[in-house]
């Protein structure tokens, strides 16, 4: 049976992507989507992403890393998908749509996606890193500079390691250019490789540094490989609410794969 897929990138995080309405793909087979996001035998991607009917919402987003397994939320594929669904027609500027953590608000303007992220509380402070859960497990560690970092070798270290282990971490290398404004490379787990831009990580980033008074900003500038992004969020009584990721968004492809 002929699919046709299509692929976005958000700041240097790509994914494929299928319309799944008609829950016409296989969603169990972890193979083809490992080889669907191959960059060699398949289209090639970090991830895959379905966007389904929901009862209550616009639409809903199930997201699968890069290995083929279904994974927590993705921060630059929510804002893919909020792209995906204009360009079906589905929405025009404004959505509320569901994904594995939850209810996502997201605004789109142009190219430029908005997507508002579940509040954060407790932040796990280390000697030397900081963990916390922005809709997927991000530890944050910062290092004089970020170039210089072997991300694959070091963050692989951190993923594997002890508290994390099998299940694992993405882990975010972070360099401070001035209050407002890291500088992020990240490992992503389920890609166990790293990639331009981690949504999620970029978001967990902003909050350690202000958690760390790292920064005394709210509104922060996150420059990843792949491009720039901004996080902004509000801290009230120990917990971060109103947290929007926000970043560019776009079409690079569409094809059809007998599958
Ligand atoms: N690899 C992550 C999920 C995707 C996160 C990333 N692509 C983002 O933009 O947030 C994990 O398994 O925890």
């Amino acid at each position: 049976m002929a699919h046709i897929f299509y692929k976005y990138q958000g700041t240097g995080n790509d994914f494929v992507f299928f319309d799944n309405r008609q829950l016409t793909f296989s969603k169990n087979d972890t193979n083809l989507i490992a080889r669907l996001c191959d960059r060699r035998f398949g289209i090639g991607a970090d991830g895959l992403i379905l966007l389904e009917n929901d009862e209550t919402t616009d639409f809903k987003m199930v997201y699968y890393n890069a290995d083929g397994n279904e994974s927590s939320m993705c921060g630059n594929g929510g804002r893919c998908i909020v792209a995906f669904a204009k360009f079906l027609k589905i929405i025009e500027d404004k959505t509320t749509f569901m994904a594995v953590d939850g209810l996502h608000e997201a605004i789109i303007t142009n190219e430029t996606v908005a997507l508002k992220m579940q509040d954060v509380e407790g932040i796990t402070r280390g000697e030397s890193y900081s963990f916390l859960n922005t809709g997927s497990p991000h530890h944050v560690t910062c290092v004089n500079d970020v170039k210089s970092v072997n991300v694959k070798e070091e963050g692989a270290k951190i993923r594997y390691g002890t508290p994390y282990n099998e299940a694992g971490t993405n882990v975010n290398f972070v360099t401070r250019i001035k209050d407002n404004h890291f500088m992020v490379r990240t490992y992503e787990r389920g890609v166990e490789d790293e990639t331009l831009s981690c949504g999620t990580g970029v978001t967990a980033v902003a909050l350690a540094m202000y958690d760390q008074n790292n920064t005394n900003a709210s509104t922060v500038l996150l420059e990843t490989q792949g491009g720039n992004l901004e996080v902004s969020f509000t801290k009230t009584d120990g917990k971060y609410t109103n947290i929007w990721l926000k970043g560019p968004a776009q079409q690079v492809f569409k094809g059809e794969i007998q599958c």
